[in-house]
């Protein structure tokens, strides 16, 4: 195997963990859609958004990587916002 094959697979290996919690937090964030549904508190939260983003990148020192990490998460979340809407919208047309 070369080199750049080595690492590729390694890659693949990383992609598929990360596959996989994706899906895990996508299944956590419908249940956090269904909680909100019960409650009426609003999908977008700022202040938690927020807090998401400084727990993904306080332990990285590198701030080229702290940024690309901030965006990478920023899509994560407006992903589940758009997931927990439509989740909340067929629940309301569904009454
Ligand atoms: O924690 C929440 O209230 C969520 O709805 C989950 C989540 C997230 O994906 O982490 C999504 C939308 C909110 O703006 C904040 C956080």
């Amino acid at each position: 195997m070369t080199e750049l094959e080595q690492l590729r697979t390694q890659i693949d290996l990383v992609d598929h963990q990360l596959s996989d919690l994706l899906n895990q937090r996508f299944l956590l964030t419908e249940l956090v859609a269904a909680v909100k549904e019960e409650t009426g508190e609003p999908v977008l939260d700022t202040n938690r958004e927020l807090k998401v983003i400084n727990k993904a990148t306080n332990a990285i020192d590198n701030p080229v990587m702290v940024n690309a990490i901030a965006d990478i998460f920023q899509v994560i979340m407006d992903k589940s916002k758009q997931q927990q809407r439509n989740l909340l919208h067929q629940a309301e047309v569904s009454k």
